[in-house]
């Protein structure tokens, strides 16, 4: 120790000098200010700042074994002298209440030497502030049996170390529960490793690290002590803190997750929801590939046509986008235009979901029956009962191939809010009309059947031009008695298809066939009962330019039916050809759908009636060949131009609602 003059400066001082500490002896000064108690203090107080890196190191070592002593033994106890010292550590320089001892300073020992993780009396000789000699003499032992805690008398070999004059009350408060008695000595210590016990040198560290112990057989050994820069090279690293026992209970969750039915191995809960969020509302237009199609024909095995706009369908299949509508520009022959090959990745045809049978009606969908309105021709209501009344085949969304996000839309804007009963008294009105346009034959109506099916509604079907055939006067007649008949039977769909048909041409002005708008336009605002809540008209055109304005606006929802795409044609084209024993390969099926662009729905149809006529089957004495198909395909092609393709797009975005 080389003493320097600022030793001699008062105690209280000391922490803010710099000492030079290469000795433990203090100053001859400072062993005259010191009792004899407090000379531990003092020796701490000098190792402060400067020490040498031996010292470090020897300082590193016995915090780290008296620090993994507490952290790691399940069966150690933190000596009451642990919560004293760390009162210190916290700056709090002492007990709050006055020592009742005779020493009248607080017994100043070393913070280290205060650490719990050496029991009182071991052979380190360092025990925790109760274990102190001078402490453990001047502790009262009744003070812990008489504390606010209630906890029963500590064991014999902890009473010291238990002292009751440390457990402020506050400490009560903060655990909760009585302190229960300590175990029995052989539980509070297990077999001391070899040179670990009390009777081994203290730091008998192995450099790398220490062989299985006896209490963690299962384990691996700890890894090796990560060098440290603190530490010159040559001396041992502290020992890491030991692993875990492998027989600890897992934790709460995991033995949930693990118990929970249908969880898989390493399998969360909560990744399982959040699969099941990602895919959300959508997930039924998740397609399933199927192995072939619908054995009874009742459906299409439809699939996605990929037009996703990134709500959670799938990505547009590779090329999509050259059979846009309105890309046929040019005058460029559709069959010789780029087109990808039909790929595997449209094949096998994927299943739109199956739908749960169509709901039951709800909401103020659903009202019940009323006597039919009066002013109504009963005649006419009969002729209409007996021939607009749809009793076809339900319709359900796997059975209109591609259409993907269309369908969507109907569902999410037309049938939930016709099947969800109104939020409160006055709520918006869900829509009651709705206008399909687009090429002909590409969809509308089977898309009104459809919707008659998700409603669970009557379906009763108008042809435009059907009516207005045996007159103006009849025709309107016809026309409000079907609107009566639905309203009769609600919740009902009213379908009129070619609904250009009713309005007048520019041509003919005020002729025969435009005299039925005005018919038209009352039983849409209401007057022929269809205003009813009960009923929804879907009016399909593929002239959609025709309308005009007062017609146009009385229809809420107008929605564009495109032509199929690639993959929805290949799934009609699929269907149609197993309905007349026809089963392509792979390839010929995407060759024929290569050739089919720019095809509608009706015209595949007519294409495989067109190849069973040319090859002279009409008893299907065998089943169509690809040849016949290709013959065929020199005969039928697709009726719609690029040009009416261009306006059908330019018609959605003036008065579309888009999809
Ligand atoms: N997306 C599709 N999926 C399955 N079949 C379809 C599809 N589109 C059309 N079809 C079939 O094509 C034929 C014609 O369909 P639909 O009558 O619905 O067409 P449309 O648009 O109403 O024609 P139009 O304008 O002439 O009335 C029907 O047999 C129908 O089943
Ligand atoms: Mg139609």
């Amino acid at each position: 120790m080389h003493w320097t003059p600022e030793h001699a400066q008062p105690l209280n001082q000391w922490p803010e000098q710099h000492l030079d500490v290469s000795s433990t002896t203090p100053s001859p000064a400072h062993k005259l200010e010191l009792p004899p108690g407090g000379r531990q203090r003092c020796h701490y107080a000098w190792a402060h700042d400067d020490i040498s890196a031996l010292t470090a190191s020897n300082l590193l070592k016995r915090y780290a074994e008296k620090y993994s002593g507490v952290l790691d033994s399940p069966y150690e106890r933190p000596t009451l002298g642990g919560y004293g010292d760390a009162a210190f550590l916290n700056g709090a320089k002492g007990d709050p209440e006055p020592w009742p001892g005779p020493e009248p300073h607080y017994p100043l020992t070393s913070l280290h030497e205060g650490l719990p993780g050496t029991k009182s009396g071991s052979g380190g000789g360092s025990g925790g502030l109760g274990g102190s000699p001078v402490l453990a003499g001047n502790l009262p032992e009744p003070l812990y049996a008489g504390n606010a805690c209630g906890a029963p008398p500590s064991a014999p070999e902890y009473a010291a170390g238990y002292g009751g004059g440390y457990l402020a009350p506050g400490y009560c408060a903060q655990t909760g529960t009585a302190m229960p008695p300590p175990p029995p000595a052989a539980l509070l210590q297990p077999p001391p490793p070899p040179g670990y016990g009390p009777s081994g040198p203290l730091y008998n560290y192995p450099a790398g690290g220490y062989a299985a112990q006896p209490g963690y057989g299962a384990l691996p050994p700890p890894p090796a002590p990560p060098p440290t820069p603190y530490l010159p090279s040559g001396l041992a690293a502290p020992t890491p803190l030991p692993a875990p026992a492998p027989s600890r209970p897992a934790p709460t969750s995991y033995s949930f997750q693990a118990a929970a039915p249908g969880a898989e191995a390493g399998v969360s809960l909560k990744r399982k929801a959040a699969d099941e969020g990602a895919e959300g509302r959508y997930r039924k237009y998740v397609y399933e590939p199927t192995k072939a199609p619908a054995a009874d024909g009742a459906s299409y095995p439809a699939a996605d046509n990929g037009e996703c706009r990134g709500n959670g369908f799938r990505a547009k299949p590779r090329g999509a986008a050259e059979e846009a509508p309105g890309k046929y520009a040019d005058g460029v022959s559709l069959k010789v235009l780029g087109f990808p090959v039909y790929g595997p990745q449209l094949e096998p045809f994927e299943k739109f979901a199956e739908r749960a049978p169509a709901p039951a009606p709800r909401g103020s969908f659903a009202l019940p029956s009323e006597e039919p309105p009066k002013g109504v021709d009963p005649g006419a209501l009969e002729l209409v009962t007996s021939k607009v009344l749809d009793c076809g085949p339900p319709v359900q969304w796997a059975d209109v191939a591609g259409q993907g996000p269309l369908k969507a839309a109907l569902e999410e804007e037309l049938v939930w809010p016709l099947l969800r009963p109104p939020a409160y008294p006055g709520s918006p009105r869900p829509p009651r009309t709705v206008l399909l346009f687009g090429p002909r034959g590409a969809g509308k109506a089977l898309l009104g059947r459809c919707l008659a099916t998700q409603l669970g509604a009557t379906l009763l079907r108008l042809r435009g031009a059907t009516l207005a055939a045996p007159g103006a006067a009849e025709g309107a007649r016809l026309l409000q008695a079907a609107f009566a008949a639905a309203r009769c039977r609600p919740p009902a769909v009213l379908l009129i298809s070619e609904l250009d048909a009713l309005l007048p041409t520019r041509e003919d002005g005020a002729a025969a066939t435009g005299a039925l708008q005005a018919p038209l336009l009352a039983c849409l605002d209401g007057g022929c009962g269809a205003g009813s809540d009960g009923v929804l008209v879907v009016g399909t055109t593929s002239r959609p330019a025709a309308l005009d304005e007062a017609t146009r606006r009385r229809f809420a929802l107008r929605f564009y039916v495109a032509l199929p795409d690639s993959a929805a044609r290949g799934q009609i084209l699929q269907r149609v050809l197993a309905q007349q024993g026809c089963v392509l390969s792979e390839q010929e099926l995407a060759a024929l759908v290569q050739g089919t662009q720019g095809f509608s729905g009706g015209e595949l149809g007519q294409l495989c009636q067109q190849a069973a006529a040319g090859a002279g089957l009409p008893g299907l004495q065998r089943p169509l060949s690809y040849k016949d198909l290709e013959a065929a395909l020199a005969k039928v092609g697709p009726r719609v131009s690029p040009k009416d393709l261009d306006s059908y797009v330019e018609w959605d975005k003036m008065y579309g609602f888009g999809h």
